[in-house]
């Protein structure tokens, strides 16, 4: 069992190091975080990201706004934040209210203070493999940090990412890609035998679509690795991922868990982007 929570605590105290040596130096990580509406899940974890940034030593700021908030007010405060020196990291929650076009907002965002990395620029520089730094979606990043911890060889490998979101799915492919693993993307359209055969061959499998269940047991190469990116709240209020665990744990060397795996790491990985974007955008070498 790949532990998130304990994987995200040395993360976030990493980040809390190195927060603590910008603020000896008079610079306090400032995020802001934009919540429209109240989508209950949203509003859980924007409580859980201040709740981290208290503890790691990040200034952050929820800035919520009703439902029938207007995409141009959405922009405005965007304006905003982009202009102010004390804010790092802006990140607008998703999803939005459908009237308000979410990509207008992600290209709003300054691309040096874009901690969801979704802004095409930084996307892009993912997609070409360009050097230096600039931010990358903390979902897979975070599922990066959990595959290293297993301390196993991906080099030449092959992996499977199930779903092509820009919140997981495409930076997820671009990051297995530059550790040098051989990644397939799947989604909606690949057929259910098809996906079937490519996961049976994949040593890591990264599963992100939102199907409570999708993955079992029976799709798995014994000795996988399988990471579980699905958050599904079911009727009775449990919380499940996109893979069946109780089928699937026998079969892989590594799983994680939901809740408890990679949930926990992106808030934590958003807190080591929000470190750096300050060092970087005062441009400070941090070690
Ligand atoms: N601009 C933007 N950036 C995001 O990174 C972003 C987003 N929008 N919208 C929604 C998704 C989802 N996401 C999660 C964060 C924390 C948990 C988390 O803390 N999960 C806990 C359980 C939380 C619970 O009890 O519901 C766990 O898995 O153990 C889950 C999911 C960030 N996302
Ligand atoms: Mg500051």
């Amino acid at each position: 069992m790949i532990d998130g929570k304990t994987i995200a605590q040395t993360v976030r105290a990493r980040a809390a190091e190195r927060a603590q040596k910008l603020a000896e130096m008079g610079i306090v990580p400032g995020l802001a975080v934009i919540l429209v509406g109240e989508d209950p899940a949203s509003q859980i974890y924007v409580r859980n990201k201040s709740r981290a940034a208290k503890k790691v030593g990040v200034q952050s700021q929820t800035i919520v706004m009703p439902v029938e908030t207007t995409e141009a007010e959405v922009l405005a405060i965007v304006a905003q934040l982009n202009e102010d020196a004390a804010v790092d990291a802006i990140l607008v929650q998703s999803p939005l209210p459908k009237h308000i076009d979410e990509e207008k907002v992600q290209e709003a965002i300054l691309p040096s203070k874009d901690v969801d990395g979704f802004h095409p620029e930084n996307i892009g520089r993912l997609f070409a493999n360009r050097a230096g730094y600039y931010p990358i979606a903390n979902t897979p990043r975070g599922v990066m940090t959990l595959l290293d911890a297993t301390q196993q060889t991906l080099h030449g490998k092959q992996a499977i990412v199930i779903g092509r979101s820009i919140l997981v799915g495409r930076p997820m492919f671009s990051l297995l890609e530059r550790a040098n693993m051989t990644v397939t993307l799947a989604h909606r359209h690949t057929p259910r035998a098809e996906l079937r055969r490519l996961t049976q061959q994949a040593d890591v499998v990264v599963v992100a679509t939102g199907v409570p269940g999708l993955i079992t047991g029976d799709d798995l190469k014994e000795g996988a690795t399988v990471i579980d990116v699905g958050i599904n709240r079911l009727a009775d209020g449990s919380l499940v991922g996109d893979v069946d665990f109780a089928s699937a744990e026998p079969k892989a060397a590594f799983i994680t868990p939901v809740p408890g795996g990679v949930g926990p790491m992106t808030i934590a990985t958003l807190m080591q982007t929000t470190v750096e974007l300050a060092a970087v955008n005062h441009g400070v070498e941090l070690d």
